[in-house]
């Protein structure tokens, strides 16, 4: 990992240039750019969304996107868009054991080819829902960059790092810690071998950080912990391919120059990455398990209040105190859809079958919690402060039921025995 600069600050208006005086000052777009480049304007939200919600950067750049070629269909047959491209979901809990990563001798793939969608939800063209894929990844983009216009995309690295180059810099992100891509800003994933990652494709609106409500001006996520990257641009001969994103299909296009060509730039519509040991935890210190709410890290609210169309929820490490409390989860049914993954460790609730790398999806109203044996040793384990350490599992929860895919249901390896975690947990009644 090299030393790379970044700016911080969630929803930050930043300003930054590659070069000294590329940044137009005191206006946007000034009859002729320094140093001879264009200005694009990229806005995330409707020109007359609310000041709060509003996002928008201003992009100085060697040629506009516009220059660029024609489009024609590009097959990955692996990616799926929302709940019209599922499979019908039963009401079971469905697992799956970690996807294995194709070594690259065998089946090269990029982060574009090695996206494989395990669930989809909503509807794309009413920008709505989510979908969630694995990405399986064990080489480099090159010349080759992704723009994703059916939304914005939430990396959750798994097994192996990152080096994302942006249209609006370079950011780098381990397992342990996140990225998120603005909908429509191009960017390429390079890799230095094997490498798992989760990614959460939100359709609806941006993700933002929660109210804190009675918790107060600070804690869970903090603002300042998320980093933005600096303006830089990228030099080399020869055409760029694009892979666009557009409706639910992929299209390709050739053009003669890279897409990383920004010099400067303004605005707080921006790549970021935030590393989750900054993430403060709230629980409770006296009794009871409180809801996993406390544990969001962003959420894409939907058009109903409190209901999101997707929240980013992590389970870090943290210290359980509760008194005459059973620690792990209650036994539960929600309105919410849980499409879970475990970046690394153990998962309290169900400590052996939920593998790092594996999934699990319990959708609305589908009856889980803890496996019969975190049951019996947490109904029996003594009370004293214990450290869950070593671990990070995360949720991405939508009020929009999950349709599995094809890929989900029939490729990727799935716990048929997975309901059976449950079957020891008997009929313990004692009529007085
Ligand atoms: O089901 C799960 O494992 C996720 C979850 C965790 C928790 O602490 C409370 C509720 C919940 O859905
Ligand atoms: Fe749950």
């Amino acid at each position: 990992m090299s030393d790379l600069k970044y700016q911080n600050g969630f929803g930050n208006h930043f300003a930054t240039e590659a070069v000294p005086g590329a940044l137009p000052q005191g206006r946007n777009s000034p009859q002729q750019v320094a140093l001879g480049l264009y200005a694009e304007l990229v806005s995330g939200s409707a020109f007359t969304a609310p000041r709060a919600e509003n996002l928008r950067s201003w992009l100085y750049r060697r040629q506009p996107s516009v220059v660029t070629g024609a489009y024609r269909p590009y097959a990955q047959p692996w990616l799926k868009t929302g709940a019209a491209e599922g499979q019908p979901m039963p009401p079971d809990p469905l697992r799956w054991h970690p996807v294995p990563i194709p070594r690259a001798e065998e089946q090269a793939l990029d982060f574009v080819d090695g996206l494989r969608t395990v669930v989809v939800n909503g509807d794309v063209e009413a920008q709505s829902g989510m979908a969630a894929h694995l990405a399986l990844v064990n080489r480099s983009m090159a010349r080759r960059a992704f723009v994703n216009a059916d939304g914005e995309m939430l990396l959750v690295p798994q097994e192996g790092a990152l080096r994302l180059v942006t249209e609006l810099g370079v950011l780098e992100v381990k397992p342990g810690e996140i990225a998120l891509l603005p909908r429509g800003i191009a960017f390429k994933v390079e890799v230095q071998g094997p490498t798992r990652l989760y990614v959460c494709e939100n359709y609806g609106a941006p993700f933002r950080l929660p109210e804190l409500g009675p918790i107060g001006s600070n804690g869970l996520a903090n603002p300042r912990d998320f980093l933005a990257p600096v303006a830089a641009f990228e030099d080399g001969e020869g055409p760029y391919e694009i892979v666009k994103k557009y409706g639910g299909a992929l299209w390709r296009n050739e053009q003669a120059g890279t897409p990383f060509n920004v010099v400067a730039w303004h605005g707080n519509l921006a790549p970021l990455k935030y590393d989750t040991v900054n993430f403060m935890t709230i629980g409770s210190i006296s009794f009871d398990h409180p809801d996993p709410s406390i544990f969001t890290v962003l959420t894409s609210p939907s058009d109903t209040p409190g209901t999101a169309n997707c929240d980013f929820v992590i389970f870090p490490p943290r210290w359980m105190v509760a008194e005459d409390t059973f620690r792990p989860p209650w036994y539960h049914r929600n309105l919410m859809s849980e499409f879970m993954g475990l970046v690394y460790g153990q998962y309290d609730a169900k400590p052996e079958g939920f593998k790092p790398g594996g999934m699990s999806l319990h959708n609305g109203m589908v009856p889980h919690g803890p496996d019969a044996e975190a049951f019996e040793k947490a109904s029996t384990a003594p009370l004293a402060p214990h450290k869950l350490d070593n671990t990070l599992a995360f949720m991405f929860e939508s009020r929009w039921r999950f349709r599995p895919t094809a890929f989900a249901l029939q490729e990727a390896p799935r716990d048929a025995a997975y309901a059976e975690c449950w079957a020891g947990l008997g009929d313990r009644f004692q009529q007085p």
